[in-house]
């Protein structure tokens, strides 16, 4: 379903049925992100587990959920956050938060990624938090993610930038060698991710993350996923296959919701 909008959207209100009347409104990323994100809070109902994405597209989600909580529009939400920082942004917003431990079934998870293929499968993790959303989003009924139209891909590896392996640090380096050597037909380059003072990037769960560059697709990805999961050393790796029950994508012409 493909819906285009009117005007420069800074609300859902913004967005229209009909095709934009001229002249025609650029869009930043930001702002498209806003609207895929307030876009899926339509699909938040009074009473729901959400699980909480981690982003700057899931922030705008986490934002809207919180403003419709203080407007009194929706009423016993619980959310899990799939990191400290959305944690924290949730706790400031006022959302009740639990975890997997107390409510392990999740209705429904709203969250960005950094790539979406053709099947909907997804590279998320370039911010670090893939280990948490993927225990989270593996748990909820619905799984829509949001994003604008940059993150679409022929093949998961395809926009050329990271697939990030959450790693413990433990001799990581032999980790990472293992996890090159594994897609050495793809082109695969690992490198330890490093944070802005230069210092290893430490997840929220105190591993490292090792970023593999593809310059081909990796083939079947159930296949490299299974792969890398059986290499001691791993902890999860940022392939979420098969999870997505839709992906909200925000563009210039306007939204397009795709279902499994
Ligand atoms: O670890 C980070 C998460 O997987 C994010 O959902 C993903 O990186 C997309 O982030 P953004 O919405 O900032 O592009």
């Amino acid at each position: 379903m493909a819906i285009a909008w009117s005007a420069k959207a800074s609300s859902m209100e913004a967005l229209s049925l009909s095709p934009p009347m001229s002249p025609p409104v650029v869009l930043t990323q930001d702002e498209l992100k806003k609207i895929a994100a307030y876009k899926a809070v339509e699909f938040v109902e009074s009473g729901m587990v959400l699980g909480l994405g981690t982003g700057s597209t899931a922030k705008h989600a986490v934002d809207r959920i919180g403003e419709l909580l203080r407007q009194g529009k929706l009423n016993n939400i619980i959310g899990i956050p799939t990191s400290k920082k959305t944690q924290e942004q949730a706790l400031s917003l006022g959302i009740p938060l639990s975890d997997l431990d107390n409510h392990p079934t999740v209705d429904l998870a709203i969250d960005g990624a950094d790539e979406v293929d053709p099947h909907l499968n997804l590279v998320k993790g370039r911010g670090g938090s893939l280990l948490r959303e993927k225990m989270v989003e593996g748990a909820c009924k619905k799984f829509v993610v949001i994003v604008d139209e940059s993150k679409l891909v022929k093949y998961l590896g395809g926009s050329g930038l990271a697939m990030p392996v959450e790693v413990v640090p433990f001799c990581w380096k032999f980790t990472a060698k293992k996890l090159q050597k594994l897609f050495e037909d793809s082109g695969c380059v690992a490198k330890l991710r490093n944070d802005c003072k230069g210092e290893p990037f430490v997840t929220d769960n105190g591993n490292y993350v090792v970023d593999l560059y593809l310059k081909k697709d990796i083939g079947d990805l159930q296949v490299a996923s299974d792969a890398i999961l059986r290499i001691a050393g791993v902890v999860e790796h940022g392939m979420f296959l098969d999870m997505a029950t839709t992906v909200i994508v925000a563009g210039e012409l306007g939204i397009t919701i795709k279902n499994k």
